[in-house]
């Protein structure tokens, strides 16, 4: 799973180059008449595209876990291949979730149902962020992280921003929040990590977070890199995954 129908297209596409699967008639979406998000399947890897946010990803992902089920896949694994904002380390490393933080800094989704707030623990498989962590490969042109994700449910205020029409904070505020975000393990933030962990967790299904990041955000608030090259650093994510699902199969 990813945000953006484009990413999933070019994820199914790089995936039919590691697992050496023909695509001749060309990727075929499988949402068909749904506008909303995209799906296409080679082999065994279904590539899905979420939206932005917690209550997008979450919604899919729902219906993702009933689709599994009805076909019943045995011993899924669902990924999030993001894109964030860094902490303390180079623009374009890729981060390896270990756990989904949320926006008031606690390890847990937090959802309100039949009128009560529920928390539910965003834990992430560790055997599994550590062993896809463990592919990166010393050549790689990125830096590989493993760490902590923050999920915010806003991409300005909630991630300490600036630069957004909002503004109530300052910049010293901002980076007590970051600094104290860092020191907690926290490597990226973006708007989905503790609702997957917590969902998958509950479903008993395995999985993991793996985003590249767009900027330092100790650096500053605004993604500067031109389209080109954030589009190719979006590919990163998949690096590190084809290599794990190739191994996967192989086992
Ligand atoms: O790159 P994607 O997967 O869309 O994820 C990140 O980008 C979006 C914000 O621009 C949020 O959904 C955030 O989590
Ligand atoms: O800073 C960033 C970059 C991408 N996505 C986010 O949510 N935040």
């Amino acid at each position: 799973m990813g945000g953006t129908k484009y990413r999933m297209r070019e994820f199914a596409q790089y995936m039919a180059g590691v697992l050496n699967i023909p695509t001749d008639g060309g990727l075929k979406n499988l949402t068909k008449r749904s506008q909303r998000y995209a799906m296409y399947k080679v082999g065994p890897v279904l590539a899905v595209s979420h939206g932005i946010g917690i209550p997008s990803m979450t919604t899919l992902l729902q219906e993702v876990i009933k689709l599994l089920a009805y076909a019943k896949v045995a011993n899924p694994i669902v990924f999030r291949l993001g894109t964030s904002g860094g902490l303390g380390i180079p623009a374009g490393s890729v981060v390896v979730s270990s756990w989904g933080l949320n926006g008031n800094l606690e390890k847990t989704h937090n959802i309100p149902i039949l009128g009560k707030t529920r928390k539910f623990p965003s834990i992430l498989d560790t055997r599994l962020s550590q062993e896809v962590h463990s592919l990166a490969d010393p050549s790689d042109e990125f830096q590989t992280f493993l760490g902590g994700t923050m999920g915010a449910d806003d991409f300005y205020r909630g991630q300490g921003r600036l630069d957004g029409p909002f503004c109530d904070y300052t910049e010293q505020d901002k980076l007590a929040y970051l600094t104290k975000l860092s020191e907690m393990g926290v490597r990226n933030i973006e708007m989905e990590a503790p609702a997957l962990a917590a969902m998958l967790t509950e479903a008993g299904v395995r999985g993991g977070v793996v985003c590249v990041t767009f900027l330092d955000r100790l650096q500053g608030d605004q993604v500067t890199p031109s389209k080109a090259t954030l589009t190719d650093w979006q590919n990163r994510p998949m690096i590190l995954i084809g290599r794990y699902i190739e191994k996967y199969l192989k086992k």
